[in-house]
Order: structure tokens, then C-alpha cells, then sequence
């Protein structure tokens, strides 16, 4: 870059924690991102067969523990539950002998920042204008025509009405990560979590109609019923797919195959429980799962971190 001009990537994660507290307001003791959220509890049982990519110890075949936490993305901690915004499934997986796996997911299948800069331009465009309380359109104009990275996850976002429930989504990790076998072999790929409850998206009729609360309801009374699942599926990239771009799918006819199912049986208000405490940082990772060179996977990291010390804090 030339002198005086940040490159992309000279972003810290406080500058993006500053933007967020800007744009969204400060609730003490509560995240700057991904506020309003449920947790949740259960269990993950992986595929042996996954063996054949991973030597994680998630796909034993043995039981694993979880604690989970479903959100909506943003700093707002009153967000309407019918906000055209990111769902997001947080998983924390406890491995025998005390090692952590965490697999951190929106239900879109791409994310809206190839750069962390992206974000950081974001989230200052969409600090309210004091004259009017809400975001200036001129600057998220301004924003969208100069940041072409964005428009993938927008338009999913446009196209597609968020979910009666957080059990009728696919979250999806987004991220491009290595597995690596017992070898050593690695093998870059992409997962996603897919709901046996179903897909299903609010209609347009009922995006009006909705009162703001209902998806931490609906997931208590769900999981109250029975044990509500998602199988995991693994996306398996070949030579030359991008591994460094959140903002970029893979082409569609990559090899998927379901290396596990998550099941969940517990579900409750996220003061005081177990989720609450833990930073979802996606770069906690066990052996035989690796971080790709993303640099918004590298990022979120220290943003997280950021963000945990000073909810932690009270602050
Ligand atoms: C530049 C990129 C990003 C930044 C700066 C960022 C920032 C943050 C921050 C500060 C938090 C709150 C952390 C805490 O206090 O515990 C958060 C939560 C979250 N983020 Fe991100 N994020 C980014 C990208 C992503 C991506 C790509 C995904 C999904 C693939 C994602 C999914 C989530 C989810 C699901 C949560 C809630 C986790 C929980 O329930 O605790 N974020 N993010």
C-alpha cells in the first residue's frame, strides 16, 4: 500500500470492536456481536468413516458432549427475530481427555468480508446517523459500491427470509478448513450442518405479521419434545477451489458426505447458563483439524478475544 494508506489487512481487533460498539450501542456485559442468542446442550456422534480425512477424535463413533448457543447476528440485543440477518450456531465440542473443538457457523453459505477491512467499513457505515437514529443510506450505498465482497452474502440474505426456528436451518462454517488424516495427509474442505427437522423460511405474509421474540421459545419447546438433529456434512475442495475466501462457494458438485450427527436436548435463556461464559472463537481446534489461510478466519480470533475480555469484565 502505498505510505500512509492501511493495507487491507492492518485492521486490529479493536478498531472492529470499537465500530461495532458504535453502530449496535453497549450492552455491558454482553457481546459486541451475535447479542441476542439461546443456549443449548446435547451431544455429537461422529462417522468412523470420517477417519478417512480427519483423525479428530469428533469421529470416534463415541459420544461427544456439546454446548451450543443460537443468535442473531449484531450487537443489538432486541434484534426482531424476523430481521433479514445472519442465524448463528456456535458449538462447543468437549473431546475426551479435555481437548475443545469449536465449529462457529452462520446459516448463509458465504460470509460478506473477504478482508477484515470489509467489516470494519460495514459496521462504520452502519452507525446511526444522530439526526435520524438509524443508518445513513447514502453511506451503506456508498459502502456496497465500493466493496464488491459484500454483495454474495447480501443477495443470500435478500433472497432468502430467515427461519421460523433455529431448527429449521442449515448453518454452515463458511471457512475452508484442512483435515489431516493419521498420515498427516490433508485434505482442504468445507462443512455444513443440516436440519432433520427441515429447511423451512418465513413467508413474506409472516415476516410482517411476527412478533420480535419467538425463536428462543421455539427452540425450548422443541428440544422439550424430543431430540432435535442436524447431520454434519463434510464438502470435500479440489485442487485449485479457493481455501483464503469466505466470500466464494465451492462449485456445487463437490463431493458431500455426512460424517456426523449433532443432537440437541436441552435448551434455555442464555443468562446464567452454560454457553454464556464461552468465547466461540473458531480457531480452537483439536488435533486433526487445521485453519485454513483465510484471513477473516484469522482475524475473528482476536476480535473475539477482544470482545470476550471486555464482556468478561462487566464492561
Ligand atoms: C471480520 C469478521 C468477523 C468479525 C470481526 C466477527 C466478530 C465477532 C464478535 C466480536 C463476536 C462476539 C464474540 C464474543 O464476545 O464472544 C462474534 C460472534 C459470532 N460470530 Fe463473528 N465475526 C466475524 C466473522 C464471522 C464469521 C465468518 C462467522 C461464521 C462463519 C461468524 C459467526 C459468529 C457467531 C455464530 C457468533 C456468536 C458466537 C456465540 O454464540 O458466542 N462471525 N463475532
Amino acid at each position: 500500500a502505498p505510505a500512509g494508506v492501511a493495507a487491507p489487512d492492518e485492521v486490529s481487533a479493536e478498531q472492529v470492536v470499537s465500530a461495532l460498539e458504535a453502530a449496535f450501542g453497549v450492552t455491558p456485559g454482553e457481546r459486541r456481536n451475535h447479542t441476542k442468542g439461546t443456549c443449548a446442550a446435547g451431544e455429537f456422534v461422529g462417522l468412523p468413516a470420517a477417519a478417512a480425512w480427519s483423525r479428530s477424535a469428533l469421529f470416534s463413533g463415541e459420544s461427544v458432549p456439546v454446548v451450543a448457543r443460537f443468535s442473531l447476528a449484531g450487537g443489538n440485543p432486541k434484534a426482531p427475530d424476523t430481521a433479514k440477518s445472519p442465524r448463528g450456531m456456535a458449538l462447543e465440542f468437549r473431546l475426551p481427555g479435555g481437548g475443545l473443538q469449536h465449529m462457529t457457523m452462520l446459516n448463509t453459505p458465504v460470509f460478506g468480508a473477504a478482508h477484515p477491512r470489509t467489516f470494519l467499513d460495514l459496521m462504520v457505515a452502519m452507525k446511526p446517523d444522530p439526526a435520524t437514529g438509524k443508518p445513513d443510506p447514502e453511506k451503506i450505498k456508498a459502502f456496497k459500491a465500493s466493496h464488491p465482497d459484500n454483495l454474495a452474502q447480501a443477495q443470500f440474505l435478500d433472497a432468502h427470509n430467515p427461519p421460523p426456528s433455529y431448527a429449521n436451518s442449515s448453518y454452515f462454517g463458511i471457512h475452508a478448513f484442512w483435515f489431516v488424516d493419521r498420515d498427516g495427509q490433508t485434505t482442504p474442505v468445507r462443512w455444513r450442518f443440516v436440519p432433520q427437522d427441515g429447511e423451512q423460511r418465513l413467508g413474506n405474509d409472516e415476516l410482517a405479521s411476527s412478533p420480535p421474540d419467538f425463536l428462543e421459545r421455539r427452540l425450548i419447546e422443541r428440544t422439550a419434545q424430543g431430540p432435535l438433529r442436524w447431520d454434519m456434512l463434510l464438502i470435500l475442495g479440489a485442487p485449485g477451489d479457493p481455501t483464503d475466501d469466505p466470500t466464494r462457494a465451492w462449485p456445487e458438485d463437490r463431493p458431500q458426505v455426512k460424517v456426523g450427527t449433532l443432537t440437541l436436548t436441552s435448551a434455555t435463556p442464555q443468562k446464567g447458563a452454560a454457553c454464556e461464559k464461552i468465547n466461540f472463537d473458531p480457531l480452537v481446534m483439536a488435533d486433526g483439524i487445521a485453519p485454513s489461510d483465510d484471513p477473516v478466519l484469522r482475524f475473528r480470533s482476536p476480535a473475539y478475544a477482544a470482545s470476550f475480555a471486555k464482556r468478561l469484565g462487566g464492561q
